[in-house]
């Protein structure tokens, strides 16, 4: 069996560190969801103020191919709740 290359010391500080970068990573994936939320939310008051739908099905499958694209099945799945966050349920 080979000794180990680092101490448990060492090990909880290093986890501790990467911690709080994921800490950092969610924070901002919580702040960009409620920006891109509200952002929807926008586009869909101007286009129904201007007589327009709530919703436009070709723009919303073309992010939900963005997604599957980057991300692959997980992506498409993230895309939809998305989606959701902005203009509701279907
Ligand atoms: C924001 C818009 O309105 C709706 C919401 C979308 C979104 O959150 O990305 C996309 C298409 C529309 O169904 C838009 O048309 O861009």
């Amino acid at each position: 069996m080979t000794a180990p290359t680092t101490t448990t010391e060492q090990a909880n500080d290093e986890i501790a560190a990467l911690r709080e970068r994921i800490n950092a990573a969610d924070d901002e994936l919580i702040r960009i969801w409620r920006e891109r939320a509200e952002l929807s939310r926008q586009v869909g008051a101007a286009r129904m103020a201007a007589g327009g739908t709530r919703l436009v099905l070709s723009r919303e499958q073309a992010i939900v191919d963005k997604f599957r694209r980057e991300l692959g099945t997980d992506g498409a799945q993230l895309a939809m709740l998305v989606l959701r966050a902005g203009r509701g349920p279907l």
